[in-house]
């Protein structure tokens, strides 16, 4: 655990979210992406709900000695979602940043136990810096600042609207992701900033040759 958390700190790393619904799509984007340079292969909310452990499990073994999050944003029984991922062979856990305290110290615990990190996705909290502040106490080792795709939608916002919040939350001193329409350009915008993990899904897994894609942002991030 304690090698994961410090790459995570000390480099800056390329996330794919394989947000699918069919295995066989999730594969692929997987492979090309690994062979682009990702760091992480993020199982995505709606692969796990399609797929459950064996989506995870599938992806684990196309990884190899790459990292996986499994994007569970649990939202309650956190115990119960960490003994999922560690069936399915993850080393990172979501839970939802706006729910109970106690659902968060529940992953926290049973995650530490598999040496599974647990990230806090803070999705829709109004108060981004405070709520970041009451997670870093209780024992969360990642925190995401996120604009969900219905928002991102709706507003026509994205991830690089947060720079002042992204900003403070680093400051806790804690690993920090973004995720939320990120692409090639608004990257470029964000590279300075303190952020140690950058989450691309639509930006990849919808281009004409995510290929391509994905090695054109592994170059952006990693200079
Ligand atoms: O977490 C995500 C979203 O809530 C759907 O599950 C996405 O993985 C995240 O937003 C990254 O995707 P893009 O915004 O398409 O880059």
């Amino acid at each position: 655990m304690m090698e994961l958390l410090e790459k995570l700190l000390k480099s800056k790393n390329l996330q794919v979210a394989l947000d699918f619904i069919d295995l066989k799509n999730a594969e692929e984007i997987a492979k090309q992406s690994i062979e682009a340079g990702a760091d992480i292969l993020e199982v995505g909310t709606p692969l796990i709900k399609s797929y459950g452990i064996q989506g995870i499990r599938r992806i684990r073994e196309i990884a190899k000695e790459r990292i996986v999050l499994a994007d569970t944003k649990t939202a309650d029984a956190g115990d119960v979602e960490a003994e999922i991922v560690h069936l399915g062979g993850g080393n990172i856990m979501t839970v939802l940043g706006i729910m109970d305290d106690a659902t968060i110290e529940s992953a926290v615990k049973k995650a530490h136990e598999y040496g599974i990190l647990v990230q806090a996705d803070l999705i829709n909290v109004k108060d981004i810096l405070k709520r970041a502040e009451e997670i870093k106490r209780l024992g969360v080792d990642i925190i995401g600042l996120h604009v969900g795709l219905d928002v991102q939608k709706k507003r026509g916002i994205t991830i690089s609207d947060l720079k002042n919040e992204i900003k403070k939350v680093s400051e806790l001193g804690v690993i920090v992701s973004v995720a939320g329409g990120l692409n090639k350009n608004n990257i470029v915008d964000l590279i300075d900033l303190p952020i140690n993990i950058y989450v691309v899904g639509g930006a990849i897994t919808r281009a004409k040759n995510p290929l391509e894609e994905a090695k054109q942002i592994v170059k952006i991030i990693k200079g």
